[in-house]
């Protein structure tokens, strides 16, 4: 549709000896939650790098993908670098490769939060990006926020720098957050906390999300539509509540009724 923010369609990626994504089409409208799952090497990964152009350079695209309005395959990266500036920003699996180790996490988070005020010809002195970073701390619910701003990345918690990373996404101010298993990395109590902040955080702000994970109890808590994909393709896609209570494949029933098991483990039951 004209109105989506993202649309995907036909979308192959390859090398030149594998085809690792074939024929994948989706969209999400502006403010939507969409929840992408999948088991480990289905292809997840590889299609979130191709939204944001950051695909290997072995690996091949086509198809389409537009982002608010512009193609993303083939583009100049000149475009593509703005876009990742404005449009689109990620929170990757595990925050310490997205932070740098000998950097105040202050100042990471004040990165790039100066460049876009400087993009929007917005005052961007010392004050006026500290107030920002302030504000992003208080926004994704950091306590301390005057000792976190001098902490370096490995002095702080797991839930907490994942919450700096998500400080660092939101600082764009995007249209789209990507969360490629961001929780995965964490324990389940932090997990669900992580969950929540990004669930409010995106309908708080009106941002569009696209929630990439291989746990379906995760995605359900998340997302309004879902895509089940396997070996690259796409197996079976509608609102959450339909194809994870009702699934019409068969890949997708086995992956909930494992779901289902696990659950009932968890709780004791037969
Ligand atoms: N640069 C690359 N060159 C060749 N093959 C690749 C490359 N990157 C990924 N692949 C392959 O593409 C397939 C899909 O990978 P992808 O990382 O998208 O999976 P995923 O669903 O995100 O899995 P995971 O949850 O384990 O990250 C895998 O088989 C992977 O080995």
């Amino acid at each position: 549709m004209m109105s989506d923010l993202l649309t995907v369609r036909g979308l192959t990626l390859a090398t030149p000896d594998k085809v690792l994504v074939e024929g994948l089409s989706f969209s999400i409208a502006p403010g939507e939650r969409f929840g992408l799952i999948g088991e480990s090497g289905s292809g997840k990964s590889l299609t979130s790098l191709a939204v944001t152009g950051l695909l290997a350079p072995s690996i091949r695209p086509a198809g389409s993908i537009t982002l608010a309005g512009k193609e993303i395959i083939g583009a100049p990266e000149k475009r593509l670098v703005r876009m990742r500036g404005d449009a689109v920003a990620t929170v990757f699996q595990e925050p310490l490769t997205a932070l740098d180790p000998l950097m105040p996490l202050g100042r990471q988070i004040a990165g790039p939060v100066r460049r876009r005020l400087k993009r929007k010809g917005q005052e961007a002195g010392r004050v006026a990006v500290a107030r920002e970073v302030r504000s992003l701390l208080e926004l994704v619910r950091l306590p301390e926020p005057e000792r976190l701003i001098r902490s370096y990345p490995h002095e702080v918690s797991g839930g907490q720098r994942q919450r700096v990373a998500i400080a660092m996404a939101l600082a764009c101010q995007p249209r789209l957050l990507i969360a490629d298993e961001p929780t995965t990395a964490l324990d389940v109590t932090t997990q669900a906390e992580i969950v929540r902040l990004i669930t409010s955080l995106v309908e708080e702000l009106g941002i569009a999300l696209l929630f990439i994970s291989h746990d379906l109890a995760v995605v359900g808590q998340v997302a309004e539509s879902v895509m089940v994909m396997r070996d690259g393709r796409m197996i079976e896609t509608g609102p959450a509540e339909q194809v994870l209570t009702r699934p019409e494949d068969s890949y997708t029933r086995s992956l909930v009724a494992a779901a289902r098991r696990f659950d009932e483990a968890l709780e004791g039951q037969p």
